[in-house]
């Protein structure tokens, strides 16, 4: 837990709709872990996440191209968050592209853990979760 307000671990889980179903398969394949986090969405993610294991703690925020990608960018900036999971797209074009890029930079700005792929989310977990409390150098 590195988030400012000192409990517990908080993910943001995010998936553009071609890698939804890939989102909710990885969160099946963590649900004991993730059972232990506080899990902020934008919205049609997080309805997808909530719909399967409604066992989480899932907070659903606006849809992304709605605004949901800048409500986690202030999450960011407002160090609330431990890490970010976001399954992008990268094949098609969004009309949503500045907050996307947006999001993205804030997480390098911040220094935020944040994965792409399922093998980074998977070391994420493992780092921030599964494992000794992380600290950065
Ligand atoms: O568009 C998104 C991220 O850029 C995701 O938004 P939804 O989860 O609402 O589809």
């Amino acid at each position: 837990m590195n988030n400012s307000s000192g409990d517990a671990t908080h993910f943001a889980l995010v998936a553009h709709d071609a890698r939804k179903d890939e989102i909710v398969d990885w969160v099946g394949l963590q649900l004991a872990h993730l059972s232990r986090v506080q899990i902020f969405s934008t919205g049609t993610t997080g309805s997808r996440i909530k719909q399967t294991y409604p066992e989480l703690d899932v907070t659903c925020l606006k849809s992304g191209p709605l605004g949901g990608d800048q409500q986690i960018g202030a999450m960011i900036c407002e160090e609330k968050l431990d890490a970010l999971v976001f399954f992008v797209d990268p094949l098609s074009p969004m009309p949503h592209d500045v907050d996307v890029k947006a999001l993205t930079r804030l997480a390098t700005v911040y220094d935020l853990p944040m994965a792409c792929s399922r093998s980074t989310a998977d070391l994420i977990v493992k780092g921030l979760v599964d494992g000794d409390d992380y600290t950065p150098v």
